[in-house]
């Protein structure tokens, strides 16, 4: 579904991202982990065609991004960036709406108005609907970017969803949520794609894991073999254990210190 091959990036002669290569199948789900400047977010623009790479390509459905009428990809890949800084008074339906903009013309139709509320519905912010955007607090704003964002791909097959740092600011419900919704999607034959901070996250959700590391693919590949004690010493500096309590299905990683202190208790 995405090809993405021996990609590079640079701003003022400054290497951000430097041959990464990698491939997204029909429902699998990526999590893109690495220290604060690895080249995540960069990674994500990418993908998503907000930016064009310097050397290397990127393939969706075998078709070179480049070569994409910005409407025609709008239908098949939908993002949720990083920073949504939205200060003009919009309401909440009104920005999920937005995720419709590729479907309509000058109105929306009955069909979008209803996606939009079922999609509201499934991050839990119908209450919210007509609340002005900006003074929603910071979870709920993320939770109507996730609902725009859903909005935008509810009705394609085999599409791809972009996350960078999806659960930024929203509390442990609502990041369960936010995973299980991805992972629904995946089931749906999307990919997806996510920028997660939480290793632990990372082990439960995502089948593949790339970390980067100062712009370079440190390691990929299925979760458990990427997220290894060494690895992590390596790219975050940090002692951790990854143990393996009997009564979950992954593993859980525990930074070092932390682990010494439960051995004691
Ligand atoms: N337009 C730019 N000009 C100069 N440097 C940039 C630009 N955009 C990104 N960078 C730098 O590139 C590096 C990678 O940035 P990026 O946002 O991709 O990192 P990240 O892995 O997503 O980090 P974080 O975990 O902090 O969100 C950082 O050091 C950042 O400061």
């Amino acid at each position: 579904m995405i090809a993405v091959r021996n990609v590079g990036f640079e701003v003022r002669n400054r290497r951000l991202l430097h041959e990464v290569s990698f491939d997204v199948h029909p429902g699998q789900f990526w999590a893109i982990v690495g220290a604060n400047g690895a080249g995540k977010s960069t990674l994500i623009k990418l993908l998503s065609s907000e930016l064009a790479p310097a050397s290397g390509s990127v393939f969706f459905q075998g078709k070179d991004l480049k070569k994409y009428e910005l409407k025609e990809l709008a239908k098949k890949r939908a993002v949720l960036a990083q920073q949504n800084t939205i200060t003009l008074s919009f309401s909440t339906q009104e920005i999920v709406l937005m995720g419709r903009y590729p479907f309509y013309d000058t109105e929306p139709e009955q069909r979008d108005l209803a996606i939009v509320d079922l999609c509201l519905k499934k991050v839990g912010i119908a209450s919210l609907k007509d609340r002005l955007y900006p003074t929603l607090s910071g979870g709920e704003q993320q939770r109507v970017q996730l609902a725009r964002t859903l909005a935008q791909i509810w009705e394609t097959e085999n599409g791809l969803l972009l996350l960078d740092e999806p659960t930024t600011g929203m509390d442990l419900l609502h990041q369960f949520e936010t995973f299980q919704l991805a992972k629904v999607m995946t089931s749906r034959g999307f990919g997806v794609v996510a920028v997660v901070h939480d290793l632990n996250q990372a082990l439960q959700y995502a089948d593949q894991v790339l970390m980067l590391k100062g712009g370079q693919t440190f390691a990929s590949g299925r979760a458990e073999d990427v997220l290894t004690e060494e690895h992590i010493k390596a790219v975050f500096g940090l002692n951790v254990q990854v143990i393996r309590p009997e009564n979950t299905s992954y593993p859980i990683i525990v930074p070092q210190v932390a682990a010494a202190l439960l051995s004691e208790n």
